[in-house]
């Protein structure tokens, strides 16, 4: 009988769709969400018989796709067909996970995603043993006379990379620069060689032959410096590289807008209000932080400036700056007093 422990598994990643229905992926949109809410990352361990019993990824949904963000994702899929890995490169919260998504289904293929962070090892890419799995046989093979024979077997469990190569999936590998280089050293066979080599594997399964359709999309942050290492250029050199920047007004209002149930005027206010502390503040003030207001500030909503002109009330200004002063907050965290106070006087003066 196959020992109990032997059946718990670590398996890091996720699978994701190709492009089931809107139904599927709204559940998994909301599993994910729940999951990231708990501080889950795509690399924490779950048990289950395949790899790829993870809750899916998906692209916002709605996706908002103006000019700016079509032309940039033809750009990302139209490198992929040239058979060239793609990293994108751009400003904390500015839109690469959610762009690298969507250019990945868009490709109609499994997805798979894997997070960077400093725990990101070759196994954790490619997979690793775990553990044994124990078989006791018995043999009667002469009347009275029994043989016991205890059998020790690998168990080996795939880990995103290894699964990606072989479906001819699409990995979106985020923020691939948290991970140390030496992790990727795989990567560079798999690039050039189209082989995959799975260190622990024995024989024949040590490596694979990557899938024609195996494309791969890598994201990094540009401001970002702490717990980032730099990458080798010998792998560096076999992407090709995109860089983006925070979308123009009209995009940002839209994927607000899509986000958060507030009134065109409303968002058109905080949008102008995050790009106005995006220029004036020494601080990464992404689309992210435009959505959080919006959030914040249609929950506060009660508190607007009624001037009774039967127009249609603002925000009010103190309001405008408690909620980008919380929004903004956590970027300064450990800084002192000073620092705290200076950067509400410097959103309140923007106000
Ligand atoms: N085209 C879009 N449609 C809808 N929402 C979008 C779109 N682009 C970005 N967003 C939203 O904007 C926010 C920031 O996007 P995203 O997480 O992709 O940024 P990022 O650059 O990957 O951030 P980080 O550097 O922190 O990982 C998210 O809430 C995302 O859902």
């Amino acid at each position: 009988m196959a020992d109990d422990s032997s059946r718990k598994r670590k398996v890091r990643g996720r699978k994701i769709r190709s492009d089931r229905s809107r139904k599927e992926s709204r559940q998994a949109k909301k599993k994910l969400a729940r999951k990231s809410s708990n501080g889950t990352s795509s690399s924490s361990a779950q048990s289950g018989d395949g790899p790829l019993s993870a809750p899916e990824a998906v692209a916002p949904d709605p996706f908002i796709e103006t000019d700016a963000v079509a032309s940039l994702r033809s750009r990302i899929t139209g490198w992929l067909e040239a058979e060239k890995p793609v990293h994108l490169i751009g400003p904390t919260g500015c839109g690469k996970t959610a762009l690298a998504l969507s250019a990945a289904a868009e490709r109609g293929r499994p997805v798979v995603w894997i997070n960077g962070d400093e725990s990101v090892d070759t196994a954790a890419l490619v997979g690793a043993n775990a553990g044994g799995e124990r078989y006791k046989e018995t043999d009667q093979f002469v009347g009275g006379v029994s043989k016991k024979t205890e059998v020790v077997r690998e168990r080996w469990v795939d880990n995103p990379l290894s699964v990606a190569v072989r479906e001819g999936a699409t990995l979106v590998y985020n923020e691939f620069s948290r991970s140390d280089p030496s992790a990727h050293n795989v990567l560079l066979s798999v690039f050039e060689e189209g082989v995959l080599e799975r260190p622990g594997k024995r024989g024949e399964d040590r490596t694979i032959d990557v899938h024609p359709e195996f494309r791969a999309i890598f994201t990094s942050n540009d401001v970002e410096y702490a717990g980032v290492h730099r990458q080798q250029d010998a792998l560096l050199d076999r992407f090709v590289g995109v860089h983006i920047d925070y979308y123009d007004e009209e995009t940002e209002r839209e994927i607000v807008k899509s986000h958060v149930d507030l009134s065109d005027e409303d968002i058109a206010a905080i949008v102008a209000k995050t790009r106005t502390l995006r220029d004036e503040l020494d601080l990464v003030v992404g689309t992210r932080a435009a959505i959080t207001a919006a959030k914040g500030l249609a929950v506060f909503d009660g508190q607007r400036n009624g001037d009774g002109d039967g127009e249609p009330d603002e925000f009010d200004d103190e309001l405008l700056t408690d909620v980008f002063m919380d929004v903004l907050a956590p970027k300064i965290a450990g800084e002192g007093p000073e620092d705290v106070s200076q950067l509400r006087t410097q959103i309140a003066e923007s106000v």
